[in-house]
């Protein structure tokens, strides 16, 4: 049995991360006494004897966290967003390219990657590799998010306060937090525009990247890579081209997908096939988030991707 410390284990991804967990046959957790959650020479006993410690925290806490494990040269798995292109991380993608299972297999930190990017990412990066995208393009991104993804602070304003919006557009000073992580692993040039935006509802995710083809490439054709890039990865969907989900109420919706690992890319192409829209769906806790978690633990342990994630 290998052993795993959740720093963090209280909040909203770390106790996600804690019930996938909680099933798995060959992880044991390690927690923390609640009273001592941020006592630093627990955390250092706990890490020392953890195989992997998984930072769910702030990212200040997670840096704190991070301090300590380089003075022990413990591993770590960080989901906050500190290290996401740190020097000396890898980043926690593994259908990223052929490559990066192995690096995530061997590293000594490994980043998880934010829930937005998971989507922007997948979508971008073999389109650009391949030139079907242009690297030097404008890109523009929208997105929705349930509103777990805003941690217990949001979801106690949703869930117990009285001013949480039906819908809320936000990142509207345009430097979310997200950009250099979309920018760095697409491949893209300069930062697409993106907006983000929550919904009253708790998980689930949408992430749109309007399509202007120019030259030969079609819209097809891009549905084709992806399914070509994605077809042995478990946990990544390719719809057919132009597929709508539920075609008697034709709305395309965040949801379906809630508790999985799963995310779904779609190509959704104008009648002219080179203009439309690229969307990937994810639970934002899921492959957003734990489900990531969970996947590059097993990479990390050396287990079947799949055990305890959800499908
Ligand atoms: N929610 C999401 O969809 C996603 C979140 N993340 C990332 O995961 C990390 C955690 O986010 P999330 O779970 O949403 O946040 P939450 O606010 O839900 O949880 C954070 C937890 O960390 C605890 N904590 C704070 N400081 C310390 C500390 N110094 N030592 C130990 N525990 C501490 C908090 O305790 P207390 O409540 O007592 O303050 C709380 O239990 C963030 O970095 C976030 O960026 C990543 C992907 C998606
Ligand atoms: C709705 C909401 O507030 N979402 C968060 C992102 C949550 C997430 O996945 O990102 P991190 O892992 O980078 O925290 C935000 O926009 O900051």
């Amino acid at each position: 049995m290998k052993k795993v410390f959740i720093d963090g284990e209280t909040g909203t991804t770390g106790l996600q991360v804690r019930d996938r967990l909680v099933n798995h046959p060959n992880i044991d957790i390690i927690s923390i006494d609640p009273a001592k959650k941020r006592d630093v020479e627990e955390k250092r006993r706990l890490m020392k004897e953890a195989d992997v410690t998984v930072l769910c925290l702030p990212d200040d806490a997670a840096k704190d966290s991070v301090a300590l494990a380089k003075e022990e040269g413990c591993r770590i798995l960080d989901a906050s967003s500190v290290h996401r292109v740190a020097e000396g991380w890898v980043y926690g993608l593994p259908e990223l390219d052929v490559t990066q299972r192995d690096k995530i297999k061997t590293a000594q930190f490994v980043s998880n990657p934010g829930c937005y990017p998971t989507g922007a990412i997948l979508l971008l990066k073999p389109l650009v590799e391949a030139g079907l995208l242009p690297a030097a393009g404008d890109y523009s991104i929208n997105a929705i998010s349930g509103y777990s993804g805003g941690g217990n602070a949001l979801i106690d304003r949703y869930e117990n306060g009285e001013d949480a919006p039906i819908f809320g557009a936000y990142g509207l000073t345009f430097n979310h937090k997200h950009l250099p992580e979309i920018k760095t692993w697409s491949g893209i040039n300069k930062a697409p525009i993106f907006v983000p935006s929550v919904g009253n509802f708790s998980q689930g995710m949408l992430t749109f990247l309007p399509i202007q083809l120019t030259g030969e490439t079609t819209m097809a054709q891009l549905q084709a890579k992806l399914a070509d890039v994605y077809a042995s990865d478990s946990f990544v969907k390719v719809n057919d081209f132009n597929a709508v989900e539920d075609a008697a109420a034709p709305f395309l919706t965040p949801h379906g997908l809630e508790n999985t690992n799963l995310v779904e890319l779609s190509v959704l192409s104008a009648p002219d096939n080179q203009s439309g829209v690229l969307v990937a769906k994810l639970d934002n806790l899921g492959k957003g988030a734990s489900g990531a978690a969970v996947q590059n633990l097993n990479i990390m342990l050396g287990f079947a991707e799949e055990t305890a994630v959800n499908l």
